[in-house]
């Protein structure tokens, strides 16, 4: 059983200040990760690191920079956060393992993305826990452009041939008009009234882009809060699926 979990960035770093994690947040979320029975391949997003430094050199999923002070910059505030979850994870003594999506993946000039999950399959088989991160990868024509944890969740949910695919995030699932969590969405129509209607461009960040994405998934994708984490390891399918 494979499980693609993403911890959102906003859930384990205090997005009010810069580089600064949730002490409080992230040990939770370490302490159900080190319970968790399945085979697991974690990804984190950013929160507080890298996305003021992406916003700095004007670097987006779709815009790029040559700057090697923006690459390095973006890339070193992502491998420091990777550095404070593994931490907690090792003290918890989850083998977790970084993979740092710069060294392997890249963009066409359409934007279409390529990440090899060879490595992260077979550190999986042999017991360890991969850990990726949103990154800056190279593009083609664009020199390097952000690549968003969602992104590689939907891409390695794919490669792998995910059993599971859950999104850990600062709400309780996807919320409707009146801030219930959705039960179940089939199709985008389903939350658009939320999620700011079914012509919203947001196809890269925030709710809306990660609702589009995971229903385009061949899994069921769950969106849950903090408070969900365990359950989802548990089997169970809190907050919100995504079908
Ligand atoms: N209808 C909705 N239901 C739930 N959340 C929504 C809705 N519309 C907008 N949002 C916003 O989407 C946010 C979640 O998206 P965000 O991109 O911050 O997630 P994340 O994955 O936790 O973080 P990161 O992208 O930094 O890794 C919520 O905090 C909420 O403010
Ligand atoms: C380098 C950056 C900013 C990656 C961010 O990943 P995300 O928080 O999942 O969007």
């Amino acid at each position: 059983m494979t499980t693609v979990l993403k911890l959102g960035g906003s859930v384990i770093t205090d997005k009010d200040r810069a580089e600064t994690v949730d002490g409080e947040a992230l040990d939770r979320a370490a302490d159900a990760v080190a319970r968790a029975a399945d085979d697991l391949v974690v990804v984190h997003g950013g929160g507080s690191f890298g996305h003021h430094n992406a916003e700095r050199y004007g670097v987006s999923t779709t815009a790029g920079t040559h700057d090697i002070g923006g690459v390095t910059e973006i890339h070193s505030a992502m491998k420091a956060l990777n550095g404070l979850v593994l931490r907690r994870l090792h003290d918890r003594d989850v083998p977790a393992v970084p993979v740092h999506p710069l060294s392997a993946a890249s963009r066409d000039s359409s934007g279409e993305l390529t990440l090899p999950a060879g490595q992260v399959a077979t550190l999986r088989a042999e017991g360890f826990v991969p850990v990726l991160h949103g990154d800056v990868v190279a593009h083609a024509g664009e020199g390097v452009t952000v690549l968003s944890g969602d992104e590689i969740v939907t891409s390695l949910a794919r490669s792998l041939d995910a059993d599971r695919v859950g999104l850990c995030s600062t709400v309780p699932g996807v919320l409707d008009e009146d801030g219930d969590v959705i039960d179940r969405i089939e199709r985008f129509e389903d939350a658009a009234g939320a999620l700011g209607g079914a012509e919203s461009t947001d196809v890269s960040g925030g709710m809306a882009g990660k609702v589009r994405t995971l229903l385009d998934l061949p899994t069921p994708a769950s969106v849950f809060g903090l408070d969900g984490l365990s359950a989802f390891l548990d089997g169970e399918a809190p907050g919100t699926t995504v079908d």
